[in-house]
């Protein structure tokens, strides 16, 4: 299994189960580990033959910019269901951080593992 993997994107969402956290957006971080064989887009230097990290960081904006989440884990598994259905990824690891909610905690977060 090869891996596509993506760090760190920022991206602003409603997410939280908070009345306040449900008004007002705020940044999460989100890293991905997209499991795949690159070996057919390795040899044919042609992007129809894998999965576009740009594409799937432009879905991502979309779609988290017009929906609302409750719990992080929830979201882990959208965003996993999503890869794996919709991009055709064998297997995914997806990584939701909330920065800065508690005080002395720089990150909290969830890690969930998904495959097809
Ligand atoms: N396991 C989780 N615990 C908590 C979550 C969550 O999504 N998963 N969310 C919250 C609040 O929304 C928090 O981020 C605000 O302080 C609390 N615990």
């Amino acid at each position: 299994m090869d891996i596509i993997f993506i760090d760190d994107l920022r991206i602003d969402t409603l997410i939280g189960i908070y009345p306040r956290e449900r008004e007002m957006r705020q940044t999460i971080e989100v890293s991905l580990k997209i499991g795949l064989s690159t070996a057919s887009a390795g040899a044919s230097d042609d992007i129809h033959d894998t999965i576009n990290y740009a594409e799937v960081v432009g879905r991502l904006r979309q779609e988290l910019g017009v929906r609302q989440f409750g719990l992080i884990e929830k979201l882990a598994e959208y965003i996993a269901t999503l890869l794996l259905e919709d991009f055709g990824a064998q297997w995914v690891q997806v990584s939701i951080a909330k920065l800065g909610m508690m005080p002395g905690v720089k990150r909290v977060g969830v890690v969930i593992e998904r495959s097809s």
